[in-house]
């Protein structure tokens, strides 16, 4: 567009934005006369289009998504160049965070796309209430109406899609991330079901404070920067936009704090699915479609929720069959009987068509991290990649893991004296990351004690891997020395004859026999 086509489109784009403004107080008659008749007219001149978007849609008037996302758009693309700015809070109930600043009524702000020009105003509908007082209401809906020119018609799509796209990605950077969790929730009749609800999430953990060895991190880093750029990547190779992983090892290794250092670095919300508290297949279905994107669903303990389910279905069928359901009052009728409210019926393969096929119908970027501290007990169709497509272990504190620690801990690295007697033990024990942090809690924060502070922590820790090392040692005597009786005792039903230095197993009942004889 040249220089006079941008003053020309502005000022026409301008005139019709003070003409919206002025027909606003029109009488009704003149207003719709004017519809009727001249607009037509104008209208087929007139080389402008117009989109409008309502604050409000739909059947229960809900504040529309698109009007959110172009205000989120508009306040940081253009509201700079706009006079007058309406400051709004942003955040939760209760919990608010920061000013929105979005355009005054019939403020009027353009945006360079692609070549072309958009015009953005924002006006108030007229209501009843604006209507008798000359002036719109604070509770009238907004919308915003966007002008392009005619010619410009074909890049609409791509426009809309870029204000919608930055929109998002302003409002997820801005926002405060949440954890959500599943709990029951009854309804009238008393049924219930696994509802989301959520707080804060403030966790501090990142890849930084997480201890484990460089190579690992930096190759799980890099795996989830791919993944967060791979939108276009997946759509070419026409898979879903998702990535499974699965956390293993011993309990204290760090598995939760990894998911927040994740959470963290991805900027992701968590929703923390405690599958005992599901019902079955369709409530979990729901309870996974009300996820968003740029979030990361977690099961806990997977090995330990799919035994639940089948403990509890069995302990049921348990009572019911000693007679206990019949001391109590018979359920009237309709009424949610007592099991069906306790009984989780989420299936291995319920859970699996969620990870395989729903997830193909949910847009947007999402990654499910299962953990487990025994990873031999999951079942392999539930883990297979495709499904869980990275694998990681975290084990027991090597070296390399307790640097970091000390770091984060006590601000001390390798060049500590106290440190070569910790790597000599570390190679011939196991304790977790969780018990070595316990040993480097300073007793004190001064910056004047932190010497002494560390020499205590570290001559904490080593005594507690030399107590480590001491009981296994006893527990490794312990099991040779029953290796060895377990060795030298014959099996149930055989007996160990000793003749002439040799000695020999026989079967009992023919010993006892010949004893008998005797
Ligand atoms: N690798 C680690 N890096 C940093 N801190 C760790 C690490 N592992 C454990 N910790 C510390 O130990 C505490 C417990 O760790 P965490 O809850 O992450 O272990 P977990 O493997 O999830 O245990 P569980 O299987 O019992 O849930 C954490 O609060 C953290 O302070």
């Amino acid at each position: 567009m040249g220089v006079e086509g941008v003053g020309w489109g502005s000022a026409v784009a301008s005139l019709m934005f003070l003409w919206a403004v002025a027909s606003q107080y029109f009488p009704y008659g003149l207003y719709m006369y004017y519809h009727k008749y001249v607009d037509k007219v104008w209208r087929f001149f007139y080389p402008y289009i117009e989109i409008t978007f309502q604050e409000y849609s739909g059947e229960r008037m809900r504040r529309s998504e698109m009007y959110t996302t172009i205000r989120t758009y508009l306040s940081a693309n253009t509201a700079q160049q706009a006079k007058r700015l309406v400051a709004a809070e942003h955040g939760d109930k209760g919990r608010k965070h920061g000013l929105v600043l979005s355009l005054d009524d019939f403020e009027q702000v353009t945006d360079d796309f692609d070549g072309a020009k958009f015009w953005w105003t924002s006006q108030t509908k007229s209501t009843e209430k604006s209507t008798i007082s000359w002036y719109p209401s604070q509770e009238d809906p907004r919308y915003y109406q966007l002008t392009l020119h005619r010619r410009h018609r074909h890049l609409v799509d791509s426009y809309l899609r870029h204000v919608r796209d930055r929109g998002k990605e302003i409002e997820v950077s801005s926002r405060q991330r949440k954890l959500f969790t599943n709990n029951p929730s009854s309804n009238w009749y008393g049924y219930k079901k696994s509802v989301w609800s959520h707080m804060v999430f403030e966790h501090p953990a990142t890849f930084d404070t997480l201890a484990m060895e460089p190579g690992k991190k930096e190759e799980i880093l890099r795996d989830l920067d791919r993944f967060r750029t791979g939108k276009d990547f997946y759509r070419k190779i026409g898979k879903t936009w998702k990535r499974g992983y699965l956390l293993y090892g011993p309990p204290g290794t760090g598995k939760s704090t990894m998911i927040a250092a994740m959470a963290n670095h991805l900027d992701y919300d968590i929703y923390d699915l405690e599958l005992t508290a599901v019902k079955d297949n369709t409530e979990l279905r729901k309870l996974l479609i009300e996820t968003t994107p740029k979030s990361l669903i977690v099961i806990e303990d997977i090995d330990c929720s799919e035994d639940l389910s089948g403990k509890r279905k069995k302990k049921v069928a348990e009572k019911t069959e000693e007679g206990e359901s019949d001391q109590n009052p018979p359920h009237p009728p309709g009424a949610p009987k007592e099991e069906d409210n306790k009984i989780s019926k989420v299936t291995l393969s319920g859970l699996l068509n969620f990870i395989d096929g729903l997830w193909s119908s949910c847009g947007g970027e999402r990654l499910i991290v299962f953990t487990t501290n025994h990873v031999e007990k999951l079942d392999p169709a539930l883990i297979r990649r495709g499904r869980m497509d990275k694998h990681i272990e975290l084990s027991y504190c090597c070296y390399e893991t307790f640097k970091v620690l000390a770091k984060n801990y006590l601000g001390v690295d390798s060049g500590h004296p106290l440190f070569e007697t910790v790597r000599e033990l570390l190679g011939e024990c196991k304790i977790t990351p969780a018990d070595v942090a316990e040993n480097l809690m300073p007793k004190s924060y001064s910056s004047e004690e932190a010497e002494e502070n560390t020499r205590q922590c570290l001559e904490g820790l080593i005594e507690a891997l030399e107590k480590i090392k001491g009981e296994a040692a006893i527990q490794a005597e312990e099991n040779s020395e029953e290796k060895t009786e377990a060795k030298e005792k014959p099996a149930e039903g055989k007996v160990l004859e000793k003749t002439e230095g040799k000695e020999t197993v026989k079967e009992e009942s023919s010993w006892k026999g010949i004893s008998n004889g005797i």
